[in-house]
């Protein structure tokens, strides 16, 4: 069945005509409130959105086939990213499509501040002439303060070094080299805040950048300066900003963004130094067609071949690998089920070495899925995506190891997992066959093929054991499809990992438990 994508914001047409050129089905439906969308969420396998669509944790609970939600855009602090995860939910965005046009749009409101425009504009179409009214201040020689230097924070330096002001720039991320090449002075905070004529901030909102333009720092503002936000509400403080703006501390500021939108009613409305823009910064046909294409490309790959690009919840995995992946996430998964179906006590860490050219792949997805498959007896709803959040909620230590080949294989993958009482570790690799197979179990080693219904058993290795068993299962009407047998050394401990066609009755399996010589015997699912 063609995979079925609701578009719950307004989004450029090319979105449409992408999901279905590639084979999924799309419904268009902007507009819907909370529980109109609510009611129509669990009939999707995706989510296309802008910024009014609010994907949060009640809204997820009723999305009961979402995989993927796809944001066209930056920002996605509409969506509640921890509840995706633990629902399994790929969060994609467009980081590159928009930076352009919002870089403009910051540039737009530095000269609408520098000149006046919004209000020489109302003023002169009121009849008003109003020459002497608007004394307006120049670019050039000007010192641009630039805060959040990443992709919109560069592309805004490098139009303020084109307009020939000096440009600095406050991001502790920043590397001198890359400083250098857009051409602005890397700085602290407080020097920016010291020497910009002009502030234009370009951070996402984050614990340390809330209110990074507070009372505090606001004050230690050179006096005048014009202050831009075309990134989130809430990196500067409005009340406080609304009294430097009174005091004339600040001489003018233009947002895109506020703490509460829609803005309807904001401490900074009214002011006369005050210009607002309701969000608009992405805002462009250009822009809009850029990520409405981005997010359908990204989210179909998604749902139709399993690549994932700009997640901000998963590893990237690309068209080509995904293929490749494919089979040893299987064989990853099938490791951690087999070891999490014999756990029965809190696990502690689980440890996943990857050895030969496995090690070349996207480790990161296929430690996801061997957690996924460790948790998943005990916990039904765990996902390769929600995996590793839900194992860290539980403590469990995660560790992973990447080596050269080291035997007989081109490549393996060893998963041990460790609880208070014991250590258990299984191994397999995929054969040029596409198949995932269990090659050794506790160093012992062992040929198997990963099948619905499975029955393991520890034994000491004693004559006779291998017919009273397959007699029993015989007598007991459950047939064996496949055998695979192993031994630490003659005499020692034994396993057996037989396939069986269909489920295995539990009073057989405790017939198998007291067989002679059986230490252990576990039904298995896969
Ligand atoms: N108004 C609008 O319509 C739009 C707004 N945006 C917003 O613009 C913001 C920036 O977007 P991008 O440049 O694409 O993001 P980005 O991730 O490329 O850049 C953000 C930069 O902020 C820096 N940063 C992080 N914490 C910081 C801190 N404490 N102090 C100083 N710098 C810090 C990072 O190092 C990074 O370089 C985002 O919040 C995004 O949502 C994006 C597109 C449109
Ligand atoms: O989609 C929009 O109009 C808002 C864009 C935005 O804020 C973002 O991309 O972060």
């Amino acid at each position: 069945m063609a995979p079925r994508v609701l578009i719950s914001d307004k989004l450029s047409p090319a979105a449409v005509a992408i999901f279905k050129e590639r084979g999924v089905e799309v419904d268009v439906k902007p507009g819907l409130d909370k529980d109109e969308l609510a009611k129509i969420i669990g009939d999707y396998d995706g989510l296309a959105i802008r910024s009014n669509t609010k994907v949060t944790a009640k809204l997820l609970e009723q999305a009961t086939k979402l995989k993927v939600v796809g944001r066209a855009g930056i920002g996605v602090d509409n969506v509640d990213i921890p509840a995706a995860t633990a629902r399994g939910v790929i969060v994609m965005n467009t980081p590159f499509g928009n930076s352009i046009t919002t870089a403009e749009h910051a540039i737009a409101l530095m000269f609408a501040l520098a000149r006046q425009l919004p209000a020489a504009d109302l003023s002169t179409q009121a009849g008003k002439w109003e020459k002497n009214r608007f004394m307006g201040v120049e670019l050039t020689g000007k010192t641009l303060g630039v805060i959040g230097c990443g992709n919109i924070g560069s592309i805004a330096a490098t139009r303020g070094v084109g307009l020939k002001m000096r440009v600095i720039a406050y991001d502790p991320f920043l590397s001198l080299e890359r400083a250098a090449e857009i051409g602005v002075e890397k700085v602290e905070l407080d020097d920016l805040l010291a020497r910009a004529d002009f502030i234009t901030l370009h951070t996402p909102l984050t614990a340390q950048t809330k209110n990074i333009l507070s009372a505090e720092n606001l004050a230690k503002t050179k006096k005048g300066v014009r202050i831009i936000n075309c990134a989130r509400g809430g990196l500067v403080d409005e009340a406080a900003l609304r009294a430097a703006l009174d005091s004339g501390q600040v001489a003018g500021a233009a947002f895109d963004v506020f703490v509460e939108e829609p803005a309807k009613a904001n401490p900074l409305f009214g002011h006369p130094n005050f210009i607002a823009t309701p969000h608009l910064g992405a805002s462009t046909s250009e822009a809009q067609e850029n990520v409405a294409l981005q997010v359908a490309e990204q989210m179909s790959d998604y749902l139709i071949r399993g690549a994932i690009s700009n997640a901000v919840n998963f590893p990237s995995i690309t068209a080509e690998e995904a293929p490749k992946l494919r089979p040893f996430i299987a064989l990853a998964e099938g490791l951690g089920s087999f070891a999490g179906q014999l756990t029965h006590a809190p696990i502690e860490k689980v440890a996943i070495a990857y050895d030969g050219a496995v090690a070349d792949l996207k480790i990161k997805a296929l430690t996801s899925a061997a957690i996924a498959g460790v948790l998943r007896p005990s916990l039904q709803d765990v996902n390769v995506v929600s995996a590793p959040a839900v194992a860290a909620s539980r403590g469990i230590v995660i560790e992973e190891v990447t080596r050269a080949a080291q035997g007989d294989y081109e490549s393996f993958i060893t998963l041990t997992v460790t609880t208070k009482e014991q250590t258990r570790s299984i191994g397999g690799t995929v054969f040029h066959d596409g198949k995932p197979r269990i090659l050794s179990i506790k160093g012992i080693k062992i040929d198997a093929e990963f099948t619905p219904s499975m029955i393991y058993v520890t034994n000491e290795d004693k004559p006779g054991f291998i017919g009273r068993f397959a007699s029993l299962l015989g007598d007991a009407g459950v047939n064996i499809a496949t055998f695979a047998l192993g031994r630490d050394e003659q005499g020692g401990s034994a396993i057996a990992l037989v396939a069986v066609d269909g489920p295995v009755p539990s009073a057989v399996l405790e017939e198998v438990g007291k067989l002679k010589g059986v230490r252990q015997a576990s039904a298995l699912h896969f």
